[in-house]
């Protein structure tokens, strides 16, 4: 497969000027002469929104000790599990700690995208993509071709299918090897977590990876993120309000923060404990799949590593008939292609969550 193979067809392309417009945010970021963002950056926060920023939230964020989910005894394990099924119920989101995945390993990660957003421009055009699911990708803002506003935001995004389809780009040279162990390890990890989740539901521990067909087979989606500093962070949005695709994201960064969670009308900043994973549920759980935005800053560069995990593409997703049974209510949201949804979310505005709400069955069809 070429690497940059196309998940979709030639039809649904953006005309190639639609991209010879964009620039990087990285070089308008290091130019002396900036002292304010150009107007098209200029976003504008959702009145409705609570714009609160809590600083000292009621409860804290929850932590989940991997090693007792994997490793602990029948009682540390199922205590774990509760606190999964809280953290998934109540907030959409956690913390990993303990998780196995080496510090020294999430460094190297972090320094080859470092390097990936060094390259020369000319460097970099070899792996622009010009298909929202090019394999891979990397671009500025979320969509050029639509975003009337662009976020303060370059990006590198590889869509890797396990067990076969697993290529990065071969630049910076020595890194794709460091990369995908990563996602590797990552993907252990996820599935760990993933049968906890089941179990927090009530069925067996298998059950989500057996109903996804993730077994032998998954997708995951690598997006690298470089937020450089800003003039006005206030005036502009690293990555606005949004919930992602997939069934668990996780996320690490070079120790800057810029992670807000929405709970309760208010943002929540995630002050990410050391060498943790910060996981985000995601559309295709819809425990409750948590809205999420990046704000910018004006003093250091941000590097997060968001590595969304779904299911194949060909699998289809929709309720559990055996919750939708236990809990005796209706089904929610319409069954839907797992690659009809990453097409339907790649190519959506990406505000809230606009691209769950296209499959939400409402009460008046019922
Ligand atoms: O930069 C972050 O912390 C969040 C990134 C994110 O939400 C995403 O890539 O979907
Ligand atoms: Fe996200």
């Amino acid at each position: 497969m070429a690497a940059t193979t196309p998940l979709v067809s030639e039809a649904s392309r953006p005309s190639p000027t639609q991209f010879s417009k964009t620039t990087c945010v990285k070089k308008l970021a290091e130019s002396p002469s900036l002292t304010s963002i150009p107007a098209n950056y200029t976003f504008t926060k959702d009145p409705q929104e609570d714009e609160v920023v809590s600083e000292d939230p009621e409860e804290p964020i929850p932590v989940i000790d991997f090693s007792l989910l994997a490793y602990g005894t029948p009682d540390q394990r199922s205590t774990v599990i509760q606190e999964l099924g809280r953290a998934c119920k109540d907030w959409g989101f956690f913390m990993v700690i303990n998780h196995g995945v080496p510090e020294r390993l999430i460094e190297r990660v972090i320094e080859g995208i470092r390097g990936f957003f060094d390259l020369t421009e000319e460097e970099k055009r070899e792996f622009e993509g010009k298909n929202v699911l090019d394999t891979i990708r990397c671009g500025t803002s979320f969509n050029t071709s639509f975003d009337k506003v662009f976020f303060w935001r370059d990006f590198l995004k590889v869509i890797i299918q396990h067990p076969h389809h697993l290529h990065f780009p071969d630049k910076p040279a020595g890194f794709s090897e460091v990369w995908l162990e990563y996602c590797q390890r990552i993907r252990g990890v996820v599935r760990e977590l993933l049968k906890g989740i089941s179990e927090s539901l009530g069925l067996e521990a298998s059950y989500i990876l057996k109903a996804m067909n993730m077994e032998s087979a998954g997708l995951q989606s690598f997006v690298a993120n470089l937020y450089p500093p800003c003039p006005q962070p206030d005036l502009a949005m690293g990555l606005p309000p949004h919930s992602d695709h997939g069934l668990l994201t996780v996320v690490t960064q070079n120790g800057i923060g810029g992670l807000q969670l929405q709970r309760n009308g208010k943002w929540v900043n995630v002050h990410a404990l050391p060498n943790s994973l910060l996981v985000n549920t995601s559309d295709q759980l819809e425990y409750k799949s948590n809205v999420h935005r990046a704000v910018v800053n004006e003093k250091a560069t941000r590097i997060s590593l968001a590595i969304v995990n779904g299911p194949p593409l060909d699998a289809i997703v929709g309720p559990s008939p055996e919750l939708v049974k236990k809990e005796s209510s209706r089904p929610a949201y319409i069954e839907i292609k797992y690659k009809d949804y990453l097409g339907l979310h790649q190519t959506n505005k990406l505000y809230g969550k606009a691209s769950l709400d296209r499959i939400r069955i409402s009460n008046d069809v019922i």
